[in-house]
């Protein structure tokens, strides 16, 4: 097995950067956790910015469209520009588009937040599930819909019984009616707790429903890749995805052919991979992506 290899002062910074030109940046857990900058992680991008490499923002997260986490990113004083930004709504959008051809005439049912109806919405796809998201739960809500041709499931703050039983009865009553989950992480990292994350909101309705998802859109898996290579050309040899997350993150990476950085300031810890048995190995890894602002 490799060992992967820790970076622990400035000259492996530095050597480690001159490796690559592009790099692919996980959000939650590396740049932030909820609204709370990692320290040193302004000065980090810019320092890569300065020497010419090229970012990618690419976030599991789908509660925001490309738009809104740009305005996070101007509210938390991080650079960042939208078409380095690739959220696992916008890369639901883009496979319903563009690889299942979503029928025009049917719509999704959303259990998520705004980022899943704004990306659908900018690609031409009829949604609904937005008003049931302050919806006390009464038996006469659940009717049937065969418009709906899909359930989609995201991250959800506000995930009630309504939404959750709206989804399961089209997905068991219309026929062809496909189950897509935007991204299947467990966890979400905040500052101070780790919170049920959209797998977790996904896991009610599987369990209920009694099959698997139809598709997982987001990191490690095709679509967000897909996505991407649509707008970027990715040198494999000088491209490093950099995470926090071994499954999702560094999967990822090593799915796409490119190398891998994970840090420690999210979900995962060192001891998660540095046994002999671990099933997912990043190349190096660092204890925060702010590190780098050493450099600066
Ligand atoms: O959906 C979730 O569980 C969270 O958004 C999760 O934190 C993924 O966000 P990422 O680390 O990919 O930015
Ligand atoms: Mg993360």
């Amino acid at each position: 097995m490799t060992k992967p290899i820790k970076l622990c002062n400035i000259s492996d910074y530095q050597s480690f950067i001159d490796k690559f030109d592009t790099f692919l940046l996980d959000c939650d857990g590396v740049l932030w956790k909820g609204n709370d900058v990692i320290p040193g992680v302004q000065e980090s991008l810019s320092y890569m910015r300065k020497k010419g490499k090229k970012l990618l923002f690419v976030t599991n997260n789908s509660a925001k469209s490309r738009a809104n986490y740009l305005e996070k990113f101007k509210k938390l004083n991080i650079e960042a520009y939208e078409d380095e930004i690739f959220g696992s709504s916008y890369a639901s959008a883009y496979y319903l588009k563009n690889v299942l051809k979503f029928p025009k005439e049917k719509k999704i049912y959303i259990v998520g937040e705004s980022g899943i109806a704004d990306e659908l919405a900018l690609e031409g796809i009829r949604h609904c599930g937005f008003s049931d998201n302050m919806q006390t739960f009464k038996s006469d809500d659940i009717v049937s819909d065969p418009e709906v041709g899909a359930v989609i499931c995201g991250i959800d703050h506000y995930v009630n019984y309504t939404k959750l039983a709206k989804a399961l009865h089209y997905l068991k009553t219309n026929s062809d009616c496909i189950f897509l989950v935007t991204n299947d992480d467990a966890t979400y990292p905040f500052k101070d707790y780790i919170a049920p994350g959209a797998g977790s909101i996904a896991a009610s309705i599987i369990k209920a429903l009694g099959r698997e998802p139809d598709g997982i859109m987001g990191k490690p898996n095709k679509p967000m890749m897909d996505c991407i290579a649509q707008k970027f050309k990715l040198n494999n040899e000088r491209t490093c995805m950099i995470g926090d997350r071994l499954e999702t993150d560094v999967q990822f990476g090593i799915n796409g052919g490119i190398s891998t950085l994970a840090v420690l300031t999210g979900i995962t810890a060192e001891k998660d991979f540095i046994v002999n048995d671990a099933p997912i190995v990043p190349d190096y890894y660092m204890s925060s992506f702010g590190d780098f602002s050493k450099l600066f």
